[in-house]
């Protein structure tokens, strides 16, 4: 096995300009474990906890983030039943302070900008979810990275558009369109360095310079998408001043914006506002440091918009209008127990009924990857619940649910039938199926047995039981 990159000499030389003797603990720090972590994640039960299963891969949880927990050295739990269920995603203690900073508020209608895989989408979500929910839309304008972020988003049951667009064609079509914005932005992945040896591979001495650029033209029409009086969250992960101090000064300078000051855990450190022309508010923003705290670099700040910054009148598209489709209402009748009021409002596009998470958004020029979750899929006559559709919907949302052991899921997630269960005497045709109470996805009842539905891409023979894998974990420290 090669060895993975070094830490770039260009890197460290800069970082020992910044940051002088210091710079020895963080290069130092860069080449320990990275800390890994793990946040509860399902949407539909968003007051819930994670099973008891999951205990002995924990130790302890992230101060800022209530969901979120460090996790054990020892394997990786992607190819798990809980983690296919989108019981928890697999996140960067650090990153959990992004969504904990934009605070997320009932009602609201947030947008995140640069939004794939999803980590901040779907956190988002489930905070907005636990206080009576948000209208979120996600977007990435990367083709391949913003499928991605929908099996993410899908997979923890975010029930959130997805716009696969430039922040300019945005712009354009919602001005003041938000409360609330995140600017996850592309960067130079110095906080990753230890986690991701690809990003020491590709990083280069003028990557921060370059980056910045980037930076203030997503920035430059985020603002223009935020209603005056909204937030607009930027973070980073990573560590130069040109990408951190120096954009929130740009922005200061430029903007009518104001830095609000964000939770004072004792790992978030200030913001270095020597860095920034020695403007003291910069301190506000948030640096979370590899060799300060228990998780990976990262830069959060957030900002109230002040006064507008583009005038155009808000364009509204035609409201989404509630299904008139007697068929379908009774369809949807059969499947779930109640309809929620999210579902009341679809859109149909080819072959697919979407739950409307765009509402008043006007779309017609631009790239929408879904409208909304997706609630099923029409074939030939009849509808079928589309598979995202079993992660919307707590325990008992489903007029049938059939509850499995670890080992039937490990099979159904591979895409065998099941056996139909003792005194299953429902008739519904569709059933929900789930494990420890998440749900999986559906299955169709057939004579004898139901016939699996875990969609064909979806489904891996690599599951493996939480039991195995807890023989793996160390329970020594991280150093
Ligand atoms: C740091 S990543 C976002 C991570 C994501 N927020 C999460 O938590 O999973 C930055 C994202 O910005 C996107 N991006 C790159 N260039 C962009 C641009 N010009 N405008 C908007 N997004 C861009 C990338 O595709 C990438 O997914």
């Amino acid at each position: 096995m090669r060895n993975p990159p070094e830490i770039p000499a260009a890197f460290v030389r800069q970082m020992e300009h910044w940051l002088g003797a210091e710079a020895r603990d963080l290069v130092a720090a860069l080449s320990a474990k990275p800390w890994r972590g793990l946040r509860y994640a399902a949407i539909a039960r968003p007051r819930g906890e994670l099973p008891p299963s999951l205990a002995p891969f924990l130790s302890g949880g992230v101060p800022w983030a209530a969901d979120g927990f460090y996790l054990a050295p020892g394997p990786s739990l992607g190819y798990t039943v809980l983690h296919q269920a989108g019981a928890f995603y697999l996140q960067d203690p650090s990153a959990m302070a992004v969504a904990v900073a934009l605070d997320p508020q009932p009602g609201e209608r947030i947008l995140d900008l640069c939004a794939a895989p999803g980590g901040k989408t779907t956190h988002v979500a489930l905070m907005a979810a636990r206080r009576g929910g948000a209208q979120l839309v996600a977007n990435d304008v990367h083709r391949d990275r913003v499928l991605a972020l929908a099996e993410n988003v899908e997979r923890v049951g975010a029930p959130c558009a997805i716009t696969n667009e430039s922040p300019a064609a945005l712009a354009d079509a919602w001005p003041q369109a938000f409360d609330a914005i995140v600017v996850d932005a592309p960067c130079s992945g110095e906080g990753m360095f230890r986690k991701d040896p690809a990003v020491r591979a590709e990083w280069r001495p003028d990557a921060p310079e370059r980056f910045q650029v980037l930076q203030k033209d997503i920035l430059r029409h985020a603002l223009t998408m935020l209603r005056p009086g909204g937030r607009l969250v930027y973070s980073t992960c990573t560590l130069n001043p040109l990408e951190n101090e120096q954009v929130v000064l740009w922005l200061l300078d430029h903007y009518p914006v104001a830095l609000e000051p964000l939770p004072d855990w004792p790992e978030w450190r200030p913001a270095r506002s020597d860095w920034a022309a020695d403007r003291e508010e910069v301190g506000l923003a948030k640096r979370l440091w590899p060799h300060v705290g228990r998780g990976e670099g990262h830069f959060v700040a957030r900002f109230r918009l002040l006064d507008p910054v583009a005038t155009s009148p808000r364009r509204r598209s035609k409201a989404a209008t509630p299904s008139t489709d007697k068929a379908w209402d009774a369809w949807l009748a059969s499947l779930v127990a109640e309809v929620p009021p999210a579902w009341r409002k679809t859109v149909a596009r080819k072959s697919v009924v979407f739950a409307d998470a765009l509402g008043d958004l006007a779309v017609s020029s631009l790239r929408v990857l879904r409208p909304g979750p997706p609630i099923a899929e029409r074939k030939g006559q009849v509808f079928v619940p589309h598979h995202a559709a079993s992660r919307l919907l707590p325990p008992g949302g489903f007029r049938a649910t059939v509850e499995i052991d670890e080992e039937t899921a490990i099979r159904y997630l591979a895409g065998e039938p099941l056996a139909l269960p003792a005194g299953h005497d429902h008739e519904a045709t569709f059933c929900a199926v789930a494990h420890e109470g998440f749900h999986l996805g559906f299955a169709k009842r057939a004579p004898g047995r139901l016939n699996n539905l875990y969609p064909r891409g979806l489904r891996s023979t690599r599951i493996e039981s939480l039991a195995a894998l807890a023989a793996e974990v160390d329970s020594s420290s991280y150093t």
